[in-house]
């Protein structure tokens, strides 16, 4: 058993818990055998982090990760943790997980303690992610994705004074592969009538679509007409405004989105992100939220189930490209390198990940982080247990 933290505060946020209340424990230490906190160092600045902190656990169906990023409140981040306890199956997959495909999936890692390992060899496709870096740095980063078919620029990194920046690099981007399909990543960065200046600009591209260029659905919406009516055919993708069971309901009807981006932990778990994608109707790309393999690892499982329909043949083609391949962005993973699941000719296998004992050791945090990740947990736990 690991040594967690007693010193519990107990403060949670005011907001009550993101779903119904789930009958646990009091205190999660009493179920979790075995808790790792590692810090894994980036390659480049992403997100405006260099290094990304993840909690792994384990359960019956194996292991699982829970990464909230550091600044997140405890409403947000027991949704992350309601994924985790989902996939490592310390609490019943929802029905819409239950009822999807047959999840047998292959083991990866040191050692095979799930029992239901399959070999099913399937891969999901992913795209290369281009960080906001300078025009030099393309053609390395570039070059850890190999033969990948799409990438995905970030821009706006300091909202509308990058923009100048964000065309040299896409530029360079486009010299260096003019046949690469090309996704636009904005993370809400401008506001509306930036966003219209920088939709002209990047018109020239020819953007398989561009991701939350606004941060309010309404905008969104206001956007997409105004691209219409200016005869700009690029296809908006809402990210940030998924994040609740509530919301894809509303990019739908708003007509705010072309394109939904999903991630596991942030909605809650594979079931809950199949009733997102089942609820808007709308075609769907799954994304990493910057996870170890064994994050990794739940994406990929829900790229393998994405629906699809003549909508998303149409806009993301036969083989839907999904943000999972972020394994590139780090410098080392908590498996061997030929274990992970950093893409190979631009895809990743599903398969279950057994982190390796000593790249946990050798990654770990230190003893007062670490105190900290399981004071989080606790909370979370709390709230979940509502
Ligand atoms: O989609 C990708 O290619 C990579 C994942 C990615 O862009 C993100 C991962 C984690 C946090 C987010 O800021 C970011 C995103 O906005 O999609
Ligand atoms: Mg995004």
């Amino acid at each position: 058993m690991a040594d967690f933290a007693r010193s519990h505060t107990g403060a949670l946020d005011s907001e009550a818990p993101a779903a119904a209340p789930l009958d646990l424990p009091q205190r999660f230490d009493e179920v979790i055998e075995d808790l790792h906190v590692v810090r894994l160092p980036m390659v480049t600045r992403f997100r405006g982090i260099t290094e990304r902190e993840v909690a792994l656990f384990t359960g019956p169906s194996g292991w699982a990760e829970f990464s909230p990023f550091v600044e997140y409140g405890t409403e947000e981040a027991s949704r992350w943790l309601r994924a985790s306890l989902e996939f490592s199956g310390l609490i019943p997959q929802t029905t819409a997980l239950a009822e999807a495909a047959p999840s047998t999936v292959p083991v990866r890692g040191s050692s095979p303690a799930v029992a239901e390992a399959g070999t099913s060899g399937e891969t999901v496709d992913v795209n290369g992610t281009l960080p906001a870096c300078p025009p030099d740095q393309v053609a390395p980063i570039l070059s850890r994705y190999d033969r990948v078919g799409t990438v995905k620029a970030k821009v706006a990194e300091h909202g509308f004074a990058s923009l100048d920046e964000d065309l040299t690099r896409l530029r360079e981007f486009r010299r260096l592969c003019p046949e690469t399909t090309l996704r636009l990543d904005a993370n809400a960065g401008y506001t509306l009538s930036e966003a219209l200046q920088a939709c002209e600009a990047f018109a020239e591209f020819d953007l398989q679509y561009f991701e939350q260029p606004v941060p309010e659905v309404e905008q969104l919406a206001e956007l997409r007409d105004e691209l219409a009516r200016r005869g700009l055919p690029i296809v908006i993708a809402a990210d940030e405004s998924i994040r609740k069971a509530e919301d894809p309901l509303r990019v739908a009807e708003l007509g705010a989105a072309e394109v939904i981006i999903v991630k596991v932990q942030p909605l809650g778990g594979i079931g809950a992100a199949l009733d997102v994608i089942g609820a808007s109707g709308l075609p769907a790309v799954v994304s990493s939220a910057l996870e170890s393999s064994v994050g990794l690892a739940a994406g990929a499982e829900l790229a393998a189930r994405l629906p699809r329909t003549d909508r998303s043949l149409d806009i993301l083609g036969d083989r839907v490209a999904c943000g999972l391949g972020t394994g590139r962005l780090f410098t080392a993973d908590v498996v061997a390198e030929d274990e992970a699941l950093t893409p190979v000719d631009g895809a990743i296998p599903v398969t279950r990940i057994v982190p390796d004992p000593d790249r946990l050791q050798q990654l770990a945090v230190d003893p007062g982080r670490f105190a900290w990740w399981a004071d989080r947990l606790q909370s979370c736990w709390s709230a979940l247990r509502g």
